[in-house]
């Protein structure tokens, strides 16, 4: 759970007011989470997240915000961020930058079928296209140099084989991120945190997704490489459910085929989005922040998913 910030019911009144949505009715810290603070809002007027951001700066927050409106815009299903009156999307409380936006329908999947998986991944499709024409950019700010910044802090806590592992897959992400196949990659704006707890679904009806605080100027096969290490591993060993692999990569295939050399560096984006993610849950680990509830997430987890990439099991669950 994550509340780093406390926030007071009049506080949060003060912002509605200026939302011109009504009046408060509840305001409930909500368990999950681990980067910003997130409260659920009811009110006269309906439900909505309000989210205060603890690492995300006041110069960085436009382009989450105006890239949901714009997907929104576009008819991918994301909670919308509620405007002020002068079309204002970023606000200030408690001394943070602070955003209240709609609240989705449903529920996450945490145990998701190939039903859910075919219709994340052409939504996943949908909305790499629907972010080409978006016209702010910034870069994803857990890449590359964040993971090679990152690495030596969290080094001295590991044994000596993990540190060797960690160390060559960051060796290798070098060179393939210097290569010119790399180069070649299309890109554009991508969730680039798009699990199974930032999806919603109605039944079995896939109805948002949201958390898009990760987002940011990408390749689309990293952005492929985050959702298929999730959502379609057995998560007890991080090896590739077969069927859940084929029918998420053809949904996404539908929508926009892979070109060749994207097809050809898959297997090193896998690897690249098992890494990011093995980092970034050492470094919340090992150097964590104050919060009032915060359950850090196993580094252990990427850790297998990576090795498992590394068998090269892509290929066996295409064959
Ligand atoms: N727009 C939304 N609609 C419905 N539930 C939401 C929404 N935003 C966040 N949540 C709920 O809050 C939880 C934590 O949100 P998340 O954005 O993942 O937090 P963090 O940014 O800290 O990682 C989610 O798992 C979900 O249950
Ligand atoms: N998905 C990441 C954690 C990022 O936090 P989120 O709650 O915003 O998804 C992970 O699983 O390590």
């Amino acid at each position: 759970m994550a509340v780093y910030t406390e926030v007071r019911a009049a506080d949060a009144q003060l912002l509605l007011n200026q939302l011109e949505l009504g009046s408060l009715q509840a305001l409930k810290g909500i368990e999950g989470g681990v980067e910003n603070t997130n409260y659920f809002v009811t009110t006269s007027r309906g439900e909505y997240v309000l989210t205060l951001f603890e690492r995300l700066t006041a110069e960085q927050l436009p382009f989450y915000l105006q890239l949901t409106r714009h997907l929104a815009d576009k008819g991918i299903p994301v909670p919308a961020p509620q405007p002020d009156c002068h079309g204002q999307l970023l606000f200030a409380l408690c001394g943070k930058p602070a955003a209240v936006v709609e609240k989705l329908e449903g529920q996450s999947q945490l145990a998701p079928q190939p039903v859910h998986c075919a219709q994340l991944g052409g939504m996943l499709a949908r909305m790499h296209l629907a972010g080409r024409d978006f016209a702010l950019q910034q870069p994803n700010l857990r890449a590359l140099p964040w993971w090679n910044a990152t690495v030596p802090q969290v080094l001295p806590h590991l044994d000596a084989a993990q540190a060797q592992l960690l160390q060559q897959e960051l060796a290798h992400q070098n060179a393939v991120a210097a290569s010119a196949d790399y180069a070649r990659l299309p890109r554009g704006p991508v969730h680039a945190d798009l699990f199974r707890d930032n999806a919603m679904f109605v039944g079995d009806r896939l109805s948002g997704i949201f958390d898009f605080y990760f987002a940011g100027v990408d390749t689309w096969m990293f952005d492929l490489g985050v959702v298929l290490n999730d959502w379609c591993i057995e998560l007890e060993s991080g090896r590739f459910d077969a069927a859940r692999v084929q029918v998420l990569l053809r949904a996404y295939e539908a929508v926009r085929p892979l070109e060749a050399v994207e097809r050809a560096l898959l297997p090193d984006m896998l690897r690249a989005a098992a890494l990011r993610f093995w980092v970034s849950r050492l470094w919340d680990f090992y150097l964590p922040r104050q919060a009032s509830m915060l359950k850090p997430h196993d580094p252990g987890h990427f850790e297998r998913v990576l090795r498992a990439r590394l068998t090269g099991d892509l290929a066996s669950a295409l064959a």
